[in-house]
């Protein structure tokens, strides 16, 4: 599991290494690491015109300097830099506050402050704002971004202007190709709109690993996890054991829900799928291993349903949302079940069985009463919190919350799986990791994750993709995710 940190964890954490270390000491660390990758990057580039050497040597690097230590951790980069032969130009983008012992150094290196860098630069160096920096940036820094023109932006430790704590970018911010972050991840890099500004993420270890708390404010699953929280069949399984999945979706005007689902279910660790609702002679055409009944009661004893897609929202709707609440199996509500909810919360008020809701933007609303913040995260727990339940709030980054207050970000994913139908697939999915005696949150973190990895399965070579594609690349994305996470365990 990987975890992304508070600004205020980092700088709890970084107190308490500073104290044991000579001043200085952890902003040196972090500005050789980024000069290391600002390097890297520089042997990468393609020179303007003739041939020349790549490389640093020669190389044109603006730094944009903002006022505290990320400025600070900037100007000591393009120092090692200048050392190298790199032409360095300097923004204070604050007036004169800008970090005055890193600003000497570069100055001694041969860098040069300058209100006006040329407009083209080789590696535009993003030193304004890091962890203490509000939303939005300085009028000058903005000014110098709109018109240079830069063959690579390095965001030094966050992408300056976003939020850090919440990935929120409610105001101008950098778009970096790369992101040098010291210590540790921030929320910023991997939620909302932050994680999308923040170009490809590079963490330099400044030995904050032994101090930082234990509890992220965000985690992030990796496929070790999902490989570790996997159930795998032994050899005194049976489809029983495995796990049961009740599937209450579809209807006869939406029948393909109900396909989608079941396929999606299919896909999952369970043994078992049974159907309950009125697409079932669909579901039997299309998936002759589904067990179809028309109703949830028929469908006997389960270890996981899912009901919703495609389920309708009148009252015959709202009877077979009834019936699977009073099961003590857990179950995934997605789609009209969320509608349902919205409109009579009082379906969930004796449930004790785990719920899982995995509302888009829209569902949120009906469920909440207001859409979501840009705060993702803070808005799928607020929503978790309310109604004890785990919450998956689905989007570009997918978030799970759970009732305690933990957050999870997935990794996984991209714009083509908002395809419709999509949704249908990961409940189903999810419904059968739930069935196969994993935890909630996990299952919903999984199923994320795994739905995620079958999108971009679908959409390799630029391929459109339909939610049948997902479904139908999702045991090969059980697959690689299980056989790579197994080979990293
Ligand atoms: N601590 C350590 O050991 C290590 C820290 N490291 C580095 O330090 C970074 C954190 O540095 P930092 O704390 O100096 O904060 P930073 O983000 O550079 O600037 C804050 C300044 O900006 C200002 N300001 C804020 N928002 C603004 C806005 N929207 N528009 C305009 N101004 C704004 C605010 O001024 P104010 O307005 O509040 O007076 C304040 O002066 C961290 O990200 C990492 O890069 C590494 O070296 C590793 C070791
Ligand atoms: N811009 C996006 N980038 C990546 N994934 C997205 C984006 N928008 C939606 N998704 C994902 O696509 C799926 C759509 O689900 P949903 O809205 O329930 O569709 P449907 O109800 O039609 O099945 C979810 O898994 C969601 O996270
Ligand atoms: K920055």
């Amino acid at each position: 599991m990987n975890g992304a940190w508070s600004a205020a964890a980092i700088r709890r954490a970084e107190a308490q290494l500073m104290s044991r270390l000579p001043p200085g000491t952890l902003m040196q660390r972090a500005a050789a690491g980024l000069a290391a990758e600002c390097a890297r990057l520089l042997r990468k580039r393609t020179p303007q015109g003739p041939k020349r050497n790549q490389g640093v040597y020669g190389a044109t690097v603006i730094v944009l300097a903002g006022p505290g230590d990320n400025g600070g951790d900037a100007l000591y980069a393009a120092e090692r830099l200048a050392r190298r032969g790199a032409r360095v130009f300097a923004v204070p983008v604050m007036g004169d506050r800008v970090h005055p012992t890193a600003a000497a150094a570069l100055v001694r290196a041969g860098g040069r402050l300058v209100a006006t860098p040329p407009a083209r630069c080789d590696l535009l160096l993003d030193g304004v704002l890091g962890i203490g920096g509000r939303p939005g940036l300085p009028g000058r820094a903005l000014d110098q971004l709109g018109r240079i023109e830069a063959g690579t932006v390095v965001a030094v430790d966050v992408p300056s202007g976003v939020d850090v704590d919440t990935g929120a970018v409610p105001a101008s911010a950098v778009t970096a190709d790369v992101t040098v972050a010291f210590g540790a991840r921030k929320p910023c890099h991997v939620l909302g709109r932050a994680s999308l500004l923040t170009g490809r993420l590079v963490l330099v270890d400044i030995g904050l690993g032994d101090v930082l708390d234990p509890n992220p404010a965000v985690r992030v699953a990796d496929e070790g996890d999902i490989a570790a929280w996997w159930h795998r069949p032994g050899p005194d399984d049976d489809k029983y054991t495995r796990g049961v999945v009740g599937v209450a979706a579809g209807s006869e005007r939406y029948p393909g829900a109900a396909v989608l689902a079941s396929t999606g279910a299919l896909a999952g660790p369970a043994g078992y799928v049974r159907y309950a609702g009125s697409a079932a002679e669909y579901v039997r055409r299309t998936r002759p291993e589904v067990v179809c009944t028309p109703t949830v009661k028929e469908a006997g004893r389960v270890q996981a349903w899912l009901a919703g897609p495609g389920f309708g929202t009148d009252e015959a709707a709202l009877a077979e949302l009834r019936e699977v609440l009073v099961s003590p199996a857990p179950a995934v509500l997605d789609a009209d079940a969320l509608t349902l909810i919205g409109e009579y919360p009082s379906v969930l008020s004796r449930r004790e069985a785990p719920v899982v809701l995995t509302p888009h933007d829209r569902e949120y609303e009906r469920l909440y009463g207001s859409p979501p913040s840009e705060d993702r995260a803070g808005a799928a727990a607020a929503l978790a919190k309310r109604l004890n339940c785990t919450v998956l709030l689905k989007g570009h980054h997918t978030v799970v919350a759970s009732s305690d207050g933990a957050v999870w970000a997935n990794p996984t994913g991209r714009p083509q799986l908002a395809t419709a139908g999509s949704g249908d697939v990961l409940a189903g999915f999810m419904a059968s990791l739930l069935a196969s005696g994993m935890d909630p949150v996990r299952a919903a973190v999984a199923a994320a994750y795994v739905h995620g990895a079958a999108g971009g399965l679908a959409a390799e070579g630029g391929r459109t993709v339909a939610a049948s594609d997902v479904a139908r690349e999702l045991p090969a994305a059980v697959g690689a995710v299980l056989s790579r996470g197994r080979g990293a365990a």
